[in-house]
C-alpha cells in the first residue's frame, strides 16, 4: 500500500520538483528549522499521515557527496543547537535539556537509498549555510558520518517525533560545503535529480 506520505520542502521549486507522482502531500514550509517544523507540525494536525519526509537541496561534504547526487538520512542531527564556550561547542543535550537527533526508520531509509542511489549518511541541520573551510573541517571532526548540511531536517522532525509519525530526510546536493562561492552552486541539476528520486520513492517505500 502506498504510505500516507507529507513531503516538506522549504521553497516552491522544490515542492515542484518533488511534486511528481501524484501519491502525496507537498508543502512549501519556509527556510530554516523553525519554519519547518512549524510548517510540518501544522501538516500533521490537519491530516492523517504515516511518513514526513523533509526534502530539498543541500550542501555536501565533498568526500562523501559531490555535487549533483543524493544523500538520505540515517540520523538528522541539530548540529549548532547548543552553547559556545571556552572549551568549544556544546550541543544543548550537554546543558540538560531536549535533544539534537533523531533517527529515520532503518528499513525505510535503506529501502529510500537504495532506490535512489543515495548515500546513506548523516544529514545535519544548520541556522547558519556554512561558508568557510574552518566551520566545515570544525562540522566534519564533529560529525564524522556527515554526509551533507541543509536547514530544515531538524525541524520537520521534531515535528513528526511529537506526533509519532516517522520520518525521512533527502536531500539532492546542489554545491559543497565550505568556502562560499556562489558560481559552484548547481541548483538545476540538484532539483533533476530531486524529481528522479520522487518518481521511484512512493513504490519504494511501500508498506
Ligand atoms: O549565500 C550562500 O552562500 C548560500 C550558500 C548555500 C545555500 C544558501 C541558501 O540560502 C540556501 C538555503 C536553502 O537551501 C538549502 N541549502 C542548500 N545548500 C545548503 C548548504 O550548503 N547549507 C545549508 N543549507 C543549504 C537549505 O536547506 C535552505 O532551504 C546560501
Amino acid at each position: 500500500m502506498t504510505r500516507r506520505a507529507v513531503v516538506v520542502t522549504a521553497v516552491a521549486a522544490e515542492a515542484e520538483a518533488v511534486r511528481v507522482s501524484g501519491d502525496w502531500h507537498v508543502i512549501a514550509g519556509g527556510v530554516g528549522p523553525a519554519a519547518a517544523a512549524a510548517a510540518a507540525a501544522d501538516a500533521l494536525a490537519r491530516g492523517s499521515y504515516d511518513l514526513v519526509i523533509s526534502a530539498g537541496i543541500g550542501g555536501g561534504f565533498a568526500e562523501v557527496a559531490p555535487v549533483g547526487s543524493l544523500v538520505v538520512a540515517d540520523e538528522i542531527v541539530a548540529a549548532d543547537l547548543g552553547a559556545e564556550t571556552p572549551d568549544g561547542f556544546v550541543p544543548v543535550t550537554g546543558l540538560g535539556f531536549g535533544t539534537v537527533r533523531h533517527e529515520p526508520p532503518r528499513e525505510l531509509a535503506n529501502a529510500a537509498a537504495e532506490a535512489t542511489g543515495a548515500v546513506l549518511g548523516t544529514i545535519l541541520t544548520v541556522s547558519t549555510v556554512t561558508g568557510s573551510a574552518a566551520r566545515a573541517e570544525t562540522l566534519r571532526r564533529a560529525h564524522p558520518r556527515a554526509a551533507a548540511e541543509a536547514m530544515e531536517g531538524f525541524g520537520v522532525a521534531e515535528a513528526a517525533a511529537r506526533a509519532g509519525v516517522p520520518v525521512l530526510e533527502i536531500r539532492a546536493i546542489s554545491n559543497p560545503v565550505g568556502p562560499r562561492d556562489r558560481e559552484a552552486w548547481r541548483i538545476k541539476d540538484a532539483l533533476t535529480a530531486l524529481t528522479a528520486a520522487f518518481e521511484v520513492l512512493p513504490a519504494a517505500l511501500r508498506s
